[in-house]
């Protein structure tokens, strides 16, 4: 459940008094997503996302997060478009919170990943990455290899209670990766979260991408390395390289793949892996039994992680590097 903040109807109407957006006829909490308090609101003129954002955002990437949804929408990216008040702002408080209101993308996410959605998936992605090529503003990825070891740091003592021997695992891979990542790779603004419950779709077609709220200024690759870890493995921990050459053939057809960003994606799939390891084992570790949130498992990382220790070439996700320019 993730509704961490509760309106009143009068803090309501007055926020919403702000907007041209007309008058509040409902305001459900959406059970779905861990990190913000998020609304479907629905007024006379149609249906809207309310986000309250909680704690784990830090306030001041707020104007970098809305103005990339503004630059994105303006080119034509399908993706929540923030709203802005009659005096020009997106961002305001509400309840003592940052909030915002964007507009309500249809479709759902897909349960069941199919071939064909990785493909949309690597159609998306590229014509994200090129829409970002000229937004002004940048942000560190903190969730990158230099914030791996200090987020470790702050759970490594409980590590092999959730996993015998995960410890010793989680710091030899630092070691390589914080010898071997990749840092002249071609960089700009990616999503960096780009799981299956932030893609719709309508049918077979993406209908657009949410939850930009870990989008930053890094590798294109990296992008893609995340989301070969998030779509290309069945339930039962195969990799499905169909999958995954769906994915890369349908990014490469709209933005060209290099031959050296191919050759690395060995290594930024381990680093993906070991991100999303890191961020889950944090939480695992730091949930309260009961909590509100369902705690993700970091053991479906660890497995993702050992998979690419054994892969030396981008010819196991289905592109071979030799065939690329
Ligand atoms: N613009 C949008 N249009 C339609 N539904 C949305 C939109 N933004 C969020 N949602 C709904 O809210 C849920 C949680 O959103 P998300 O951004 O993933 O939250 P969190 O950042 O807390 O993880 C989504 O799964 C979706 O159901
Ligand atoms: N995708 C991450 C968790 C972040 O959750 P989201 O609801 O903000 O996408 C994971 O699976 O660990």
């Amino acid at each position: 459940m993730a509704v961490y903040t509760d309106v009143s109807d009068e803090d309501l109407e007055a926020f919403v008094a702000e907007y041209d957006i007309g008058a509040v006829e409902s305001c459900k909490g959406i059970a779905e997503g861990v990190e913000n308090s998020n609304y479907l609101l629905q007024t006379d003129t149609g249906p809207y996302i309310l986000t309250l954002y909680e704690k784990r955002v830090n306030p001041d990437d707020l104007p970098f997060f809305l103005n990339l949804l503004d630059h994105l929408a303006a080119r034509g990216v399908k993706c929540p478009t923030p709203i802005h008040g009659r005096d020009g702002r997106a961002l305001r408080e509400l309840c003592g919170r940052p909030a915002a209101i964007t507009s309500f993308l249809r479709g759902m996410w897909p349960k069941r990943i199919l071939p064909h959605h990785t493909a949309e998936l690597g159609k998306a992605m590229a014509e994200l990455h090129a829409a970002g090529a000229d937004f002004p503003m940048s942000r560190r990825n903190d969730l990158s290899v230099d914030g791996w070891r200090p987020l470790f740091d702050r759970c490594a003592d409980a590590a092999d209670s959730v996993r015998p021997g995960l410890r010793e695992t989680v710091a030899r891979e630092l070691d390589v990766l914080e010898a071997r990542w990749p840092r002249d790779l071609p960089t700009g603004v990616i999503h960096a979260d780009l799981f299956p419950d932030n893609v719709f779709f309508l049918g077979e077609k993406c209908s657009g991408l949410i939850d930009f709220y870990f989008a930053c200024t890094d590798a294109f690759a990296y992008d893609i390395a995340i989301c070969l870890n998030a779509w290309c493995f069945e339930p039962d921990g195969q990799f499905n390289i169909t999958k995954a050459r769906n994915l890369l053939l349908a990014y490469s057809r709209l933005k060209p793949v290099s031959k050296a960003e191919l050759e690395a994606l060995p290594i930024l799939c381990r680093g993906a892996a070991m991100r999303f390891l890191l961020t889950r084992l944090y939480d695992w570790v730091n949930t309260p039994e009961g909590a509100m949130v369902k705690r993700k498992d970091p053991g479906e990382y660890l497995h993702k992680l050992v998979f690419h220790q054994q892969v030396d070439s981008a010819a196991a996700y289905g592109l071979d590097p030799a065939d690329v320019a």
